[in-house]
């Protein structure tokens, strides 16, 4: 496990992060594939305006909370609660209407379509999509349209790729792609990020850019729930983190604590041996 720099372990609450409202919480959450119990029991929560990290060996299980999380799984056990809500039946689509969004360790975007297209295909509740609308609200359509594509267009600015706009996302490299995923998630303005592995595969330029953008959308108020084996981008970015071995919560703490607990580099250098 790498070691953590005494000083960038440094990242504070934000102020709504410090009143502890829970935004996302995971009670008791379990999931069976076969014989493997991937998730197993486990609890945590997301403060509004905090951003968490979720450490641990590969194989422990963190993907795959996110996936119950996110509502791409259903738990075996257990119950997910977003706002104080029990959305634990509700399917990926909810989720993302409630304020959840999430991005992929390896993300997928359409190919053939322009960098522009793909992150309006992000959009939440098109009405250009419901034919009758077309009819009979055919300027209202046209306007909402036009919001949607200027509002893609900014968020493609924010995160750096406005002049890949009419490009097709195939010519994008790996870093690129997790940037143009984090502006198709944007377009329904979570209140909750998941973000998977934001920093594997990506050149360290890039790096600084994803770094930089997760760090003002958390400024905007954003939460941010991130899986990342690069501690120290752990460190710079979150002030808590919680980590996960063989489908558990084995311990959470700082960034600093958890590198240093003996648990932890116990249960990497068991998945290394
Ligand atoms: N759909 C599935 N069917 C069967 N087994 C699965 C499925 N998804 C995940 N697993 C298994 O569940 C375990 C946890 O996988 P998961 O991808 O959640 O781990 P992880 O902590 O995210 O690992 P990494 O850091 O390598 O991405 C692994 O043993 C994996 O092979």
């Amino acid at each position: 496990m790498p070691d953590v720099d005494q000083n960038q372990a440094q990242a504070s609450l934000t102020p709504a992060a410090a009143e502890g409202a829970v935004l996302v919480e995971a009670k008791d959450l379990a999931i069976q594939f076969g014989g493997l119990r991937a998730v197993d029991g486990m609890s945590l929560s997301l403060h509004r305006g905090e951003m968490l990290g979720l450490i641990g060996p590969n194989g422990a299980g963190k993907t795959t909370l996110f996936n119950l999380i996110a509502g791409n799984l259903r738990p075996t056990e257990g119950r997910i609660l977003i706002g104080g809500r029990d959305v634990s039946a509700e399917g990926a689509d909810q989720r993302i209407a409630c304020g959840v969004g999430r991005t992929f360790q390896i993300p997928r975007p359409f190919s053939e379509m322009t960098v522009l297209e793909n992150v309006l295909t992000g959009r939440q509740d098109q009405a250009g999509e419901r034919i009758w609308m077309n009819f009979l609200q055919g300027a209202r359509v046209a306007r909402e349209e036009r919001q949607a594509v200027g509002k893609a267009r900014a968020l493609l600015d924010f995160v750096t790729l406005s002049h890949l706009e009419n490009e097709p996302a195939r010519v994008l490299s790996g870093g690129q792609r997790k940037l143009l995923e984090l502006a198709r998630i944007l377009m329904a303005e979570p209140t909750a990020i998941l973000l998977d592995e934001p920093a594997a595969g990506v050149n360290p330029t890039l790096l600084e850019v994803i770094i930089e953008r997760i760090r003002r959308l958390n400024a905007d108020g954003k939460s941010i729930f991130l899986i990342e084996h690069n501690m120290e981008m752990v460190a710079r970015l979150c002030s808590r983190v919680v980590v996960m071995a063989a489908g558990r919560h084995l311990t959470e703490g700082t960034p600093r604590d958890v590198a240093r607990d003996p648990a932890v580099i116990e249960a990497y250098l068991g998945t290394a041996a």
